[in-house]
């Protein structure tokens, strides 16, 4: 299968997933459709696509979250059933899910993205402890750790949720929509933390509607139509609503810094967004 954009001349990476011929049904519906993606190590991919396209269905097959009725689909090699190594990969769905009245902290939820490392029922250590601490600095909520998640805002759960795939330190991120419900300047700070894991040699899947601030670092998307792959390449330029004068939205085509810490400014006002 040849793959868009490759050099054929220059040794392939790892494929962190591969997709081939991927179909999934919904309520008896096709949603993908003879999808082939092949994702390699260090690579930032972007999913782009209309409302109700498939995107997160993709990315959850491509996770082995979602059954293929057709296809194949691997992680590192390996089909997702046979898959063992999930502290390879860090998933950001796209909204938290805080389950039957159970408060949570900050901290709690952040750290859970460590089980994977985990040895069972062993206690944190101090390089668990030291990784959930740095998530939370990387997005500007350590202050905050010990309020429950309940308590936060929509864009701050986003938040959480990006520190508690970050404290897992995976080697892949995939992450559905991280900057929906997310104000402008958190929007820059998570481009930047984006920018840090693509020069560390992270593999990073994301699905965006429009790139914004990450623009500069998408050299590859795939785009998705009614479950069908329509474009694989270079980012597309916006048309249609996207394009108008006018169109509302956040779009700052400034490049973010390509140095600094992983650091989340602190916002003017706790409990702001
Ligand atoms: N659990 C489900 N049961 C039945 N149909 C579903 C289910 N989840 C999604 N679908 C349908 O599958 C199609 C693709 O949904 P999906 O969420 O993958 O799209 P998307 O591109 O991520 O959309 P959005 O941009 O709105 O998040 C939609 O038509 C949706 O209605």
């Amino acid at each position: 299968m040849s793959e868009p954009g490759r050099d054929p001349e220059v040794p392939a990476r790892e494929a962190v997933f591969a997709m081939s011929g991927g179909r999934a049904d919904l309520d008896g519906r096709p949603v993908l459709r003879g999808v082939d993606v092949t994702i390699r190590a260090g690579e930032m991919v972007a999913i782009m696509g209309a409302n109700g396209s498939g995107k997160s269905t993709l990315v959850r097959a491509l996770l082995g979250l979602i059954p293929l009725s057709g296809g194949t689909t691997e992680l590192y090699g390996t089909p997702p059933a046979r898959f063992r190594d999930w502290w390879r990969i860090g998933y950001v769905p796209q909204r938290l899910s805080v389950g039957g009245g159970v408060p949570s902290t900050i901290r709690e939820v952040v750290a859970s993205g460590r089980i994977a490392r985990q040895r069972r029922l062993r206690p944190a250590s101090a390089a668990d402890r030291a990784a959930v601490e740095r998530a939370l600095v990387t997005v500007g909520l350590a202050d905050r750790a010990r309020d429950p998640v309940q308590a936060l805002s929509g864009g701050q759960q986003q938040r959480v949720l990006i520190a508690r795939a970050l404290a897992g330190e995976p080697d892949t991120y995939v992450m559905d929509e991280p900057m929906a419900g997310v104000d402008a300047d958190s929007q820059r700070h998570l481009a930047a933390t984006l920018r840090e894991l693509v020069e560390e040699g992270k593999t990073i899947v994301l699905v965006a509607h429009e790139l914004g601030p990450l623009e500069p670092l998408v050299s590859r998307a795939v785009v998705l139509a009614d479950g069908v792959v329509v474009h694989d390449g270079p980012p597309v330029p916006p048309v249609g609503e996207h394009a108008l004068p006018g169109h509302d939205h956040v779009h700052p085509h400034a490049p973010a810094p390509s140095t600094g810490p992983l650091v989340w400014e602190p916002g003017p006002a706790p409990g702001g967004d």
